[in-house]
């Protein structure tokens, strides 16, 4: 569950004092389990609920919480086992270049500590999850957008998180591409894992109907 109570967020300005709020008396929950796309126009405050959401950003006021944690910056020692239960997707896919799809894919397991034996099939089961068996060796530049994206599914899910943020996701992507990809979400969505998706793409949400949150100047204006 995710639940933003009075929520604001200001982001310094470049003289390092306070700027205006990028986000207002944000008030919302989202349940368990459930799919949300993020809507709004560009500057809208997007990408800034996401960070608040895998917690890249603390407010400046209100209360976050998420997945039934409180987000306090006075506990912010406890941040790094509550991040590991959340996956994120950007829309650049931010796939470390010299690694194949295999180690970008183990990085997030390597670095939870866990055996090469052990992690070796979760990873194969992963690549093969988004259709990519046989590239495993493959290094980013090897692999088209929408494989290098489905590379970043799978990195995001491996641990199998909680709660999936993706932001613009699909914004490099062919409207084939995108459908697949949405489909890889709602399936992860389906197996309990809630999801929220930012997105531009009007066709996308005709395509996978569910609930929306909407943002305008850093306010929601619709959620439902
Ligand atoms: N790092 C930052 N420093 C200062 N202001 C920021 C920062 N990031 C975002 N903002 C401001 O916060 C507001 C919301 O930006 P955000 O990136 O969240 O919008 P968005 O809806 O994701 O936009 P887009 O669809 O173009 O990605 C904007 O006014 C933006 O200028």
């Amino acid at each position: 569950m995710v639940r933003f109570t009075a929520v604001g967020l200001r982001y310094p300005s470049p003289d390092g004092r306070a700027g205006p709020e990028a986000l207002s008396d944000l008030t919302f929950t989202l349940p368990e389990g459930s799919f949300t796309w993020l809507l709004g126009a560009s500057g809208a405050g997007k990408s800034s609920v996401l960070r608040l959401m895998h917690l890249a950003q603390l407010p400046t006021r209100g209360d976050l919480e998420v997945l039934d944690t409180l987000v306090r910056p006075e506990r912010r020692a406890a941040l790094p086992a509550l991040r590991r239960r959340i996956g994120v997707v950007f829309q650049d896919f931010r796939l470390l270049p010299y690694l194949s799809a295999f180690d970008n894919v183990a990085l997030p397991l390597r670095l939870a500590g866990r055996s090469e034996s052990s992690l070796r099939p979760d990873v194969t089961e992963m690549l093969r999850w988004v259709g990519l068996q046989g590239k495993e060796l493959s290094l980013p530049q090897q692999l088209s957008g929408g494989e290098q994206q489905r590379v970043a599914i799978a990195r995001a899910v491996v641990t199998r998180p909680a709660l999936l943020v993706a932001d613009e996701p699909t914004g490099n992507l062919d409207s084939l591409q995108a459908r697949r990809l949405l489909a890889l979400l709602t399936q992860m969505n389906r197996l309990g894992t809630t999801v929220v998706v930012a997105t531009h793409s009007e066709e996308l949400v005709a395509q996978f109907p569910a609930p929306s949150l909407v943002l305008d100047g850093g306010r929601v204006v619709h959620h439902g």
